[in-house]
């Protein structure tokens, strides 16, 4: 679904990303764990085309979409759901109306059309048809966080990237956003890509972690096979981790 091939950006005398080879099939759960400022962000915003490398290329669903216009890249972007690290709901609009957003923008579906959808999506992040008129500001952390992606699914887009999704979560609410990864997963076949420091989190929802460090991808492949990388950029990562936990 996610090829990139090659891929250099450098801003001025800074070289972020020095030659990122990823692949993600479609349907799975790619995580990118890496330290502060080791460019996951910058990589992640090449996937949507807001970043054009220097050299390189970006393989979406077939598709090289670095050479593409504007125009282009906009239809590229309808198969990609967003969920930022702050939900970036609307506060002056309902739970709702949050949700309806995208359909109205982007569809011409009709009044009953748009209610079937959102309830569908809301229901399928474990939320009771009570919370559609309700405000951001009247809920939860971890219930802004599913309002988020119900939002980010509800034009069945192929692509979820979820930015640094549990960060600043307590434990419970970080459970309850890796079960929403896995269920936007599971039903609705989503490929994923999560960028995330959050190892545990990492675990739970990859079945791919790509480890970046110095603007290279020095470890990629199953969870396990991070846990045992020999790189020391990785075991200095873990230990510093699970000695904090
Ligand atoms: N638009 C930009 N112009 C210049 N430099 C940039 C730009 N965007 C990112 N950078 C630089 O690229 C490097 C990587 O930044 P990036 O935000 O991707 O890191 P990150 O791995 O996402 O970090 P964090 O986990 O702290 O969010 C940093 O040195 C940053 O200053």
């Amino acid at each position: 679904m996610i090829d990139i091939v090659d891929l250099h950006k450098t801003f001025g005398p800074n070289k972020v990303l020095t030659g990122i080879n990823l692949t993600v099939p479609a349907g799975s759960t790619c995580v990118i764990l890496g330290g502060s400022g080791s460019g996951k962000t910058v990589l992640m915003k090449h996937m949507i085309g807001l970043l054009k490398p220097d050299t390189g290329k970006v393989v979406i669903d077939g598709e090289d979409i670095v050479p593409m216009s504007v125009q282009g890249l906009q239809q590229v972007r309808r198969s990609f759901g967003m969920v930022f690290q702050a939900a970036a709901l609307f506060d002056s609009m309902t739970v709702f109306e949050n949700v309806a957003f995208p359909l109205r923008q982007h569809t011409s579906l009709g009044e009953d059309a748009i209610r079937e959808k959102v309830r569908k999506r809301l229901d399928l992040m474990g939320l009771k048809p009570e919370v559609e008129g309700r405000f951001p500001a009247d809920l939860s952390g971890g219930m802004r966080k599913r309002v988020g992606l119900a939002r980010a699914v509800v034009l069945d887009p192929k692509v979820v990237l979820y930015d640094e999704p549990t960060t600043g979560l307590d434990p419970i609410t970080t459970d309850s956003v890796d079960e929403m990864i896995l269920t936007a997963q599971k039903e609705l076949g989503v490929t994923s890509v999560v960028i995330s420091h959050d190892i545990a989190s990492a675990f739970n929802v990859a079945d791919q972690i790509a480890f970046l460090s110095k603007g290279v991808i020095v470890e990629n492949g199953p969870p396990e096979q991070l846990r045992e990388s020999s790189q020391p950029a990785v075991q200095v990562f873990l230990q510093t981790w699970f000695g904090k936990n």
